[in-house]
């Protein structure tokens, strides 16, 4: 495949979304073909997946049934969109991929991880990103931004706090882990300070 896969992390607030819409307009100024997904969802399928997942009403949904569809909806963006996205020869941008589940499912849901592995690598055909853009913020600064921004909160934004740090606590040993393909940024810096890191690296990844 002869695209760029580039995937978006990080816990609640952390800026994953600011820092994709930045990117994909510099890579749609320049004329790069590109395609930007997120998950859960991203396609039609995905999305119905999505309204399941994040519905706060859904209490007693069981860790195996979360784990099976946050890897279902990712099953369907992959083959759907990003594979074909790829060999096309588009840069791809995900906001959250498959160290999403084994930061929330396994770290702050206590998942057991070879199993959540297992169960992704089937859903992905063992497609991982090029590089992931690690955006590292503290859980408190993170809920004051989501706070400020006045939404009301999802399934999984209502776990507690505990849960959150255990995320941000696997994020950091996945990025430790995988030092190849993990850039940590950290999230407290400035929006504009945040996108000059990410921009400085994908014009090595691209050679633009
Ligand atoms: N570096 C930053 N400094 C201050 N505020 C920021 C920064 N980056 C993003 N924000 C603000 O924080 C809020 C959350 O940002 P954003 O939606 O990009 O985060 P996210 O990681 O995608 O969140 P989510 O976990 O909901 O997907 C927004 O209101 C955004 O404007
Ligand atoms: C892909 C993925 C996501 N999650 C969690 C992370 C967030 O709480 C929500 C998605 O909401 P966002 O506003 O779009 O970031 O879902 C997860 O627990 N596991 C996953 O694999």
């Amino acid at each position: 495949m002869s695209g760029l896969f580039i995937t978006f992390e990080g816990p609640e607030g952390a800026g994953k979304t600011t820092q994709m819409k930045l990117l994909h307009d510099f890579l749609l100024q320049n004329q790069i073909p590109c395609t930007v997904v997120r998950e859960p969802g991203g396609t039609i399928i995905g999305d119905k997946i999505r309204s399941i997942l994040l519905n706060p009403l859904y209490t007693e949904m069981t860790s195996t049934t979360e784990i099976l569809l946050y890897a279902a909806s990712r099953a369907q963006l992959v083959e759907e969109k990003i594979v074909p996205a790829l060999e096309q020869g588009h840069v791809v941008l995900c906001d959250r991929y498959i160290d999403s589940s084994i930061a929330y499912q396994c770290y702050g849901g206590r998942g057991e991880k070879n199993e959540v592995v297992q169960v992704n690598q089937l859903a992905t055909h063992h497609l991982l990103p090029k590089r992931t853009y690690l955006l590292d913020l503290t859980i408190k600064q993170g809920q004051m931004r989501l706070e400020k921004r006045g939404m009301s909160k999802d399934r999984m934004e209502l776990k507690d706090a505990s849960f959150h740090e255990r995320v941000r606590k696997g994020y950091l040993e996945l990025s430790k882990a995988n030092e190849e393909r993990f850039l940590i940024i950290h999230g407290e810096k400035t929006i504009e300070e945040v996108y000059s890191e990410i921009l400085c690296d994908f014009k090595q990844l691209f050679r633009v």
